[in-house]
């Protein structure tokens, strides 16, 4: 576990050196970009969400394996609820998975000083919107209808800038928020500007978000141990299930179609953050804000 942020705040860092040079020598194409993407949102992005079983075991009383059940039932029975909505309105979905990401990842600076909170989950879509507007029309395209993609891609990138103006006065107006949260977030605007948007994904989600978030939510919960093995175990079973799943697929001669890598990474996390997402949000109000479920239960091991 990284417990201090700011160790959390030197691996984004290195990770992102990595990753220019990375971007550098090897000049990934697209294919690649997303070959690379899918299975490190998978082993790093899984155990966050893997964390959500105990969360709710914390949160609500899941009596026996009928309670444990019931939660799994309505938390998949929401992610399918989002896809369906992604099959019928796919416009309205990708607009609504944009925003509502912006609020999940400005989480990650919940405890830094006002604006840097809404500047940092902004700048976490809106930088590659803002630098590479024509790649992101492309992706979002795979997405949702054309007209949609190319308006989310305006929105977005407005909202870069707009995000981008309010960082820059506060670190020129506001000395209280020249600490971590600004260096992370001046990394975060720097690798907007020199990596393409998947690379720049993969190192924002991978490098910080999932790190953060599970450290978060690992150091809050009750019976840690039994937390980390549940999520293990989970990610575990999701992990082989997606291995057995790609090696019985019938692959055409041309291999996998970006457009279809692209939906299932990102239809995939849309669906899965939703249930995540109200989880979270009824486990903070609960623990007092960012808080610390082990004071309301019994103490962990
Ligand atoms: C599709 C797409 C983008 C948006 C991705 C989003 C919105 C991801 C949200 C993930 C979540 C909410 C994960 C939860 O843990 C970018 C980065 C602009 C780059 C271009 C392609
Ligand atoms: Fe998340």
């Amino acid at each position: 576990m990284i417990a201090s942020p700011r160790w959390q705040a030197v691996l984004f860092g290195a990770v992102s050196v990595l990753a220019l040079g990375f971007q550098i020598t090897i000049q990934p194409d697209l294919i690649l970009q997303l070959l690379l993407l899918a299975p490190l949102v998978a082993i790093l992005g899984l155990p966050h969400g893997a964390l959500d079983l105990p969360i709710a075991e914390a949160v609500w009383p899941l009596d026996g394996l009928r309670g444990k059940l019931r939660f799994v039932v309505i938390y998949l029975g929401l992610a399918a609820g989002v896809i369906v909505t992604w099959l019928l309105a796919p416009g309205f979905a990708l607009v609504a998975f944009l925003t509502y990401s912006v609020l999940h990842f400005s989480d990650d600076w919940s405890k830094a000083a006002s604006p840097l909170r809404w500047t940092g989950g902004v700048a976490t879509i809106g930088a590659p919107a803002l630098f590479y507007p024509e790649e992101v029309t492309i992706l979002f395209a795979y997405l949702a209808p054309p007209s949609a993609a190319q308006f989310s891609a305006t929105a977005t990138a407005i909202a870069g800038s707009v995000g981008f103006c309010v960082f820059i006065g506060a670190m020129l107006l506001k000395p209280d928020t020249r600490g971590q949260a600004a260096v992370e977030q001046a990394i975060l605007w720097g690798i907007g500007a020199l990596l393409p948007p998947l690379v720049f994904f993969g190192v924002y989600f991978c490098g910080l978000h999932s790190i953060r978030h599970f450290n978060a939510t690992i150091q809050s919960l009750p019976q840690t141990r039994r937390a980390l093995g549940i999520a293990a175990f989970l990610s575990g079973l999701i992990i082989l299930a997606a291995i057995f799943f790609v090696q019985n697929q019938t692959v055409g001669s041309s291999g996998p179609l970006p457009k279809d890598i692209v939906q299932a990474i990102f239809i995939g996390l849309a669906a899965l953050t939703v249930p995540h997402m109200i989880l979270i949000g009824r486990f903070n109000s609960l623990s007092g804000g960012r808080g610390n479920l082990k004071t309301r239960q019994s103490s962990g091991r």
